[in-house]
């Protein structure tokens, strides 16, 4: 890539969303896309990281997200965006307001995907806490930094990889959490910190701490595109992009829309999507004949299967819905070598559970 060509994708990356290259554009990169539809249909699958060489759409389809994800409803005057009727997701002031009967002020916004850089500090993570003033005036002032921002937002952060432990340590607590506690001096501050984590990374820059790996729920592997035409494809879609961004993205404006219709109704039927006992055992299987570490494979092999099986309108969960995510959820699960003889791969675990389990 000439040097020309990069300040175009690096201006388009940093312009607003209105001049945002949509998501519904990127061609092929299906895993991509379905990793984080399934995250937005059901967050509890755990976020994304994304890994691959440079320049393979990586956080064009990230910053792209934010725009097909459905508008979020908050408490107004919140800087945490509290949900208004789930006091167990509220902040403690939100949850005071709600519980002494107050009519919550609500607002529509849309999602965001809010950029954790790799030179914030610590203080900007969590945010600030004015221990002389909570001493001298009894005040407690916090300045809310970018894990408040986050909340029931997606957090992103590109070239994870190369993220200072430190701040890993305080994203990993948060996202366990799904909290962010602030203590300086005996004084303390917490708000609800759930956010749909999405890394990317390009390995040839250095790998991930494993702590950090086992976190995500999905990895994908993203790869250049060899096909001559979809990638005359690629390049013609970013010049009629760059020649005119406001007709491009026009031109994409329904399947974008459709894209939200179906994440919203799937969203809606996941509290209905079953698991059969045949399919849950193939899911406890698979994970054992990989020799999985702990049951977080099993969990979220199974939140992402429901997910999936909500977005193909399908009630009940099959072994094939479990077969198309399993790559994303056991891959960077296997504790083996590669090289190593005992190793199955995913595909073959997958097989032999449904052998077992699921056919007659
Ligand atoms: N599959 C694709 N569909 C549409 N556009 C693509 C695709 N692959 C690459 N591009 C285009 O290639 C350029 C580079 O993409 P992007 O900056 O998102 O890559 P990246 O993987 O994040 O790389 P880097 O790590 O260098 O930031 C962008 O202009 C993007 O629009």
């Amino acid at each position: 890539m000439n040097i020309e060509e990069h300040a175009t994708d690096d201006r388009a990356e940093s312009t607003n969303r209105t001049t945002r290259y949509p998501f519904a554009a990127i061609v092929e990169q299906e895993s991509l896309k379905t990793a984080l539809i399934l995250n937005a249909i059901n967050p509890d699958v755990g976020g994304v990281l994304v890994r691959g060489e440079r320049g393979t759409a990586k956080s064009t389809t990230v910053r792209a997200l934010a725009e097909v994800l459905p508008d979020r409803t908050v408490v107004a005057d919140c800087p945490y965006g509290c949900p208004p009727t789930s006091p167990d997701r509220m902040c403690p002031d939100c949850t005071e307001r709600y519980e002494s009967g107050e009519t919550l002020p609500t607002k529509t916004e849309p999602m965001r995907v809010v950029d954790l850089p790799l030179n914030a500090t610590a203080d900007r993570l969590v945010g600030t806490l004015d221990v002389e003033r909570a001493v001298t005036d009894g005040i407690r002032q916090f300045d809310p930094g970018i894990l408040a921002e986050a909340n029931r937002n997606v957090l992103y952060v590109d070239e994870v990889n190369l993220l200072d432990d430190h701040l890993v340590d305080v994203l990993l607590d948060a996202a366990a959490m799904g909290e962010n506690v602030v203590e300086r001096e005996g004084v303390s501050v917490r708000h609800p910190a759930e956010f749909m984590l999405v890394g990317t990374m390009n390995p040839e820059e250095g790998s991930l701490r494993p702590q950090l790996l086992d976190r995500f729920g999905l990895v994908v592997d993203v790869a250049g595109i060899d096909d001559v035409d979809q990638r005359v494809e690629i390049s013609r879609r970013r010049a009629a992009f760059d020649a005119d961004p406001e007709i491009f993205r026009a031109e994409y404006a329904d399947q974008q829309r459709e894209l939200t219709q179906r994440i919203v109704a799937a969203r809606e039927r996941l509290p209905d999507v079953t698991v059969p006992e045949p399919v849950e055992k193939a899911i406890a299987a698979i994970n054992v004949h990989l020799e999985v570490d702990g049951h977080r494979g099993d969990n979220t092999l199974r939140r992402a299967a429901r997910a999936l099986a909500a977005y193909r309108d399908e009630p009940v969960v099959s072994i094939d819905h479990v077969e198309d995510v399993a790559p994303l959820v056991l891959t960077h699960r296997l504790t083996k070598l590669p090289f190593e003889d005992t190793e199955m791969d995913v595909e073959s675990a997958v097989e032999r559970a449904k052998r077992e389990y699921v056919d007659d």
